[in-house]
C-alpha cells in the first residue's frame, strides 16, 4: 500500500550548499528534528556508488524519524534502497514508464512549470507535482519562466477533484513562505499541500531552527482563522452598530497614537495626500528610495502603495517596501494594481474604482478612461467586491458614489460623500491615505496577547479600518460642501482639510450612512 505522505515541509537535499564544516548527515538529522516531513535526495554530480551510499545512510536516518524518502531521477537507486518514491523532471523518465518499473507502493512526483506540463502529469498518473520555480533561486539554473506566487493558484485549480498533491519550490524561505501560502490559494479554495526547499534549510548552520521556523509558519497557516488570518472580524457578525462603535474607537485613538503612515504615491497627489493624512491625526512619510525601506518598515504603522505615475526607482521602492512591511506584519493598502508587486508581497487592503478593480479582476464589465471609470460601474458591485476579496485574500474597497467594502464574506455599503470629491484630483488617493492611517491604528491597537503571529499577515481588523477611513473622509466632505464659504471645488479643498482636522467621532456617528449585506 502507498504510504501516506505529509508534504508540508519537503526538504530537497543539496550537499554542495552545506556551510563549510557542516556534515551532511548531521544536517539532515537536525532538519528532521526541526520538523521536515518528507525528504528527497537530489544528487546531480555523484557517481552511482556514492549516490547509493548517501541514499542508504539517509534512508536509515529518515526511518528513525518515520519520514518518507524520495529519490531524485534515479529509479535504480530508488529500487536499491527501497525508497518511498521518486521525483522526475520533464526531461527524465516518463511517469508511465517509471510506474511500470517501480513497486506499486512507490509514489511518483513530477516537476511542473505550466498548465500543459501539469495536464500531462495528471494524465500520466503522477501522485504529486512540484510547481516551480516560484522565485529566482541560486540552487539551480532555471530554463523556464518563473511561476510567481500568483501563477500557483490556476495550477492548483486544475487539481480540483483529483487526489494529486502539490508543493511549491524555488526561492522559498522563512521570509516569503507566508506570502507563498496565502497568495497561492486558488479561486476554488485549493491550497498547496506543502513547500519544498533546499537552501532555506541546507545552507544554514542551524538547520533544526530553520526547519522548525518554517514548520511553525506552515502549521499556523493551516489552522488560522478562515478570514485572512485575523484581518477582519466581520465573520463573527458585524452589525451597523458594532461597526459604528468600532469606527468611533479608532477615531478616538488616532490623534493619540499619531501613527506614521508610509506612502509611496503618484507625483500628482503627494502633497495633497500628506496634508490629508496630517488633518486626520496621522503622520505621513512619502519616501521612495529603496535604501530607506528596511528601516521605514520598522517604524511605520502602515504602508500605502499607490501606483500611478510609475518611475523605475519608485517601482523598486514599492517592491522593497512591501516585502519589509510584510515581514513586520503591518498593514499594506494597495491602490490599485500591479500584478508583479502582488507576486512579492501581500496587501491587507486593495482599494480602487470600478475601472481599476475590473482590470485587476480581469473583468471587461467596466473600463477606464485615464484614472476614471467609464459608465455606471458593476451591475452587482456587492457580488464583485466579495468575490475579489476572496480571490485576493484581503479586504477589497470599491470606491465611487457609493463605496463597497468586503472581506470576502460581509459587504458594507457606504453612502456618504459629496459630488465635489469627483471634481478634485486625487480624492481616491486621499481615501487611500485615510484607510492606511486607520489600518495603522487598528494594527497598533490589536489585542494579540497569547496568540501566535507566525501565520498572520497583518494584525488588526482591516475591514473596520477601511470603513473608518472612508467614513471620515466622506463625512468631512459633506460638512465642507455644506459650508457657506464653499462656493465650488476650488474653495472646497481647504474647507475639507479644516473639516477633517476638527471632525469628531460623534459627528461621524450622526452622519453615517451604512448598510451591511
Ligand atoms: C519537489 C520538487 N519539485 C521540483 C523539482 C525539480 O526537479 P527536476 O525538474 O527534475 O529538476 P532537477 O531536480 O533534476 O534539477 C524537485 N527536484 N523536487
Ligand atoms: C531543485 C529545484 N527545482 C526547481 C524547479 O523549479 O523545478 S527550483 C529548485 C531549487 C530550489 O532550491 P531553493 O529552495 O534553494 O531555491
Amino acid at each position: 500500500m502507498t504510504r501516506t505522505i505529509d508534504y508540508s515541509l519537503y526538504l530537497v537535499t543539496g550537499r554542495e550548499l552545506l556551510p563549510q564544516g557542516k556534515d551532511y548527515f548531521e544536517s539532515l538529522e537536525e532538519s528532521l528534528q526541526g520538523g521536515v516531513t518528507v525528504v528527497q535526495i537530489r544528487e546531480k554530480k555523484a557517481e552511482t556508488a556514492e549516490f547509493l551510499d548517501i541514499a542508504l545512510k539517509s534512508k536509515a536516518i529518515c526511518d528513525r524519524y518515520n519520514v518518507p524518502l524520495i529519490i531524485n531521477d534515479r529509479i535504480d537507486i530508488a529500487l536499491a534502497i527501497d525508497a518511498d518514491g521518486i521525483h522526475v523532471g520533464q526531461t527524465d523518465m516518463p511517469v508511465s514508464m517509471a510506474r511500470k518499473l517501480l513497486p506499486q507502493k512507490c509514489i511518483i512526483g513530477v516537476s511542473c512549470n505550466n498548465k500543459e506540463e501539469l495536464q500531462k502529469a495528471l494524465e500520466n498518473g503522477a501522485d504529486y507535482v512540484g510547481i516551480g520555480a516560484i522565485y529566482a533561486t541560486q540552487t539551480k539554473d532555471l530554463t523556464k519562466p518563473l511561476v510567481g506566487v500568483r501563477g500557483i493558484g490556476p495550477l492548483l485549480q486544475m487539481l480540483d477533484g483529483t487526489s494529486v498533491k502539490a508543493v511549491a519550490i524555488g526561492g522559498i524561505n522563512s521570509k516569503n513562505v507566508l506570502r507563498v501560502l496565502h497568495g497561492s490559494v486558488s479561486g476554488t479554495g485549493h491550497s498547496l499541500d506543502g513547500i519544498a526547499v533546499v537552501s532555506a534549510i541546507v545552507a544554514l548552520n542551524q538547520p533544526r531552527q530553520a526547519a522548525s521556523e518554517l514548520s511553525e509558519i506552515l502549521s499556523e497557516f493551516k489552522k488560522g482563522p478562515s478570514i485572512f488570518h485575523g484581518m477582519s472580524s466581520a465573520a463573527n457578525g458585524h452589525t451597523t452598530d458594532s461597526i459604528t462603535s468600532g469606527v468611533v474607537s479608532l477615531m478616538n485613538q488616532i490623534r493619540t497614537l499619531n501613527p506614521l503612515v508610509h506612502q509611496i504615491t503618484n507625483s500628482v497627489v503627494t502633497a495633497q495626500s500628506a496634508n490629508i493624512t496630517i488633518s486626520i491625526g496621522a503622520s505621513p512619510i512619502m519616501a521612495t528610495a529603496v535604501d530607506e525601506m528596511s528601516d521605514l518598515a520598522t517604524i511605520c504603522g502602515a504602508l500605502l502603495v499607490n501606483i500611478g505615475t510609475l518611475t523605475p526607482p519608485a517601482c523598486a521602492g514599492m517592491l522593497a517596501a512591501g516585502c519589509h512591511v510584510n515581514t513586520w506584519k503591518k498593514p499594506i493598502v494597495f491602490d490599485p494594481v500591479g500584478v508583479d508587486l502582488l507576486n512579492k508581497w501581500q496587501p491587507s487592503v486593495i482599494k480602487g474604482n470600478a475601472g481599476e478593480l475590473a482590470a485587476l479582476a480581469g473583468s471587461i464589465e467596466v473600463t477606464s478612461k485615464g484614472v476614471d471609470t467609464v459608465g455606471n460601474g458593476f451591475e452587482d458591485p456587492v457580488g464583485f467586491v466579495t468575490a475579489l476579496a476572496r480571490r485576493e485574500r484581503c479586504i477589497v474597497v470599491l470606491t465611487g458614489k457609493t463605496d463597497y467594502v468586503s472581506d470576502g464574506h460581509t459587504c458594507a455599503v457606504l453612502d456618504n460623500g459629496h459630488e465635489f470629491l469627483g471634481k478634485m484630483t486625487g480624492s481616491g488617493c486621499a481615501t487611500g491615505s485615510c484607510i492606511a492611517s486607520f489600518c495603522a491604528v487598528a494594527s497598533a491597537s490589536a489585542q494579540t496577547e497569547g496568540q501566535s503571529l507566525r501565520g498572520v499577515l497583518a494584525k488588526g481588523d482591516m475591514f473596520l479600518a477601511s470603513i473608518a477611513g472612508i467614513l471620515v473622509f466622506n463625512v468631512a466632505a459633506e460638512l465642507a460642501a455644506a459650508r457657506d464659504d464653499v462656493k465650488g471645488p476650488g474653495t472646497f479643498f481647504p474647507a475639507l482639510i479644516d473639516e477633517l482636522t476638527s471632525l469628531t467621532p460623534e459627528v461621524v456617528q450622526e452622519h453615517i450612512k451604512i448598510k451591511i449585506v
